[in-house]
């Protein structure tokens, strides 16, 4: 795999095609704002959504999809509520047998289909699909600090050729069979780290965090069985990791958000002050909708669900949390 095509050239977009450029491929980024591919392209940097971040001289910008799919493999970096749309302007151009590499973290909200499931609706049929997911706040990856990340695919072979095509010294794919796991643990972490951000906002404490962190593991866990993940997976980086570093650091933009909410401040007011995609806002109703078509448990996801899309106050939403009855820990 030497040629590296990557859809999307918001801030991960931008750092993914920033480190397989460092990794030796030829890399190719598509982005759908021209002044975004002049800016790459004539001062090798991404003011607008990666700021502060120099690119590497040898990252190629392009308008033009199809020169994006000219490659042998292709990175989708649009925000989850966008791929399928320009999924449909990629299928007539797609290279036959080329992977299609999940890099968004997102459940689609019209339709409760997980990113793998929409990818395999609107690309050729028989596309090999892999996810790369696990944290990794993309202007630390820009900037090539270590970060380690889940790669699966559900085709032989796949992720391993991906892990061999992207890896460097500091950005460490580790290769998995488990493309649903993988999946789940990155769209499902966003909304609990709404909720941790709420919880340190309203300053309920070290404790509160503790419990919301490893109750809200175990409904990305029971989610994830239920859509046909493996329980290890959400161990590891796809799972635990990348919940621990989105819901703990205020660099993550839907940890932020929930901070901001829990100090009182409304929703639309935040989201107006921001051009950067908040995936947990649309994830939080389209896990709680698919939850409960499953008859699956998922209080915390539930909860900022109401908070966000169905007018719940603040105080009422935690009330409801802390009034549950006791139960059985494990299950
Ligand atoms: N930023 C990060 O650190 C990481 C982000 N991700 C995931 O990557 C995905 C993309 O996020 P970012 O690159 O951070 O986005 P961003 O917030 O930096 O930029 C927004 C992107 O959305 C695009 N966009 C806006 N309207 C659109 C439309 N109608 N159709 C298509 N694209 C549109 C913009 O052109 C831009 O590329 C998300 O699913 C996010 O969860 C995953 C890991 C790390
Ligand atoms: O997915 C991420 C880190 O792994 C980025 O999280 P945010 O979208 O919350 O910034």
């Amino acid at each position: 795999m030497q040629r590296i095509g990557v859809i999307g050239a918001g801030a991960w977009g931008t750092a993914l095609a920033q480190t397989a450029v460092r990794a030796g491929r030829d890399v190719v980024l598509w982005a759908r704002d021209a002044a975004v591919v002049d800016q790459i392209n004539r001062d090798h940097l991404n003011r607008e959504y990666l700021p502060g971040c120099p690119l590497d001289p040898a990252l190629v910008a392009t308008p033009d999809l199809a020169a994006a799919c000219e490659a042998d493999a292709v990175l989708l970096v649009v925000p989850a509520q966008f791929l399928r749309a320009v999924c449909r302007d990629l299928a007539p151009l797609w290279r036959p047998g080329s992977p299609a590499v999940l890099c968004s973290k997102g459940i689609e909200l019209s339709s409760g289909a997980l990113m793998t499931d929409v990818v395999r609706a609107e690309l050729p049929a028989g596309t090999p699909l892999a996810c790369l997911s696990g944290p990794s706040f993309a202007a630390e990856v820009a900037k090539g600090l270590p970060t380690a990340v889940t790669i699966a695919s559900d085709v032989d072979g796949v992720a391993e050729q991906l892990v061999q095509a992207l890896g460097t010294r500091t950005f460490r794919p580790y290769h998995s069979a488990d493309l649903i796991g993988a999946e789940t643990g990155g769209a499902v972490k966003n909304v609990l780290a709404i909720a941790c951000g709420i919880l340190e906002g309203a300053g309920l404490g070290d404790n509160a965090r503790a419990a919301l962190l490893t109750r809200g593991l175990a409904e990305i866990t029971r989610l994830g069985i239920a859509l046909g993940g493996q329980p290890q997976t959400f161990m590891g980086l796809s799972g635990m990791g990348d919940l621990m570093l989105t819901a703990t650091s205020m660099q993550s933009r839907n940890f932020s958000l929930g901070f901001a909410l829990g100090q009182g401040r409304a929703l639309a007011e935040i989201l107006a002050e921001r051009k950067a995609v908040t995936e947990g806002v649309a994830t939080a109703a389209a896990v709680t909708a698919l939850a409960r078509q499953r008859g699956i448990d998922m209080p915390l996801c539930a909860a900022v669900d109401a908070l966000l899309n169905h007018g719940q106050a603040l105080p009422e939403v935690i009330d409801g949390l802390l009034t549950r009855p006791f139960r059985q820990e494990q299950g």
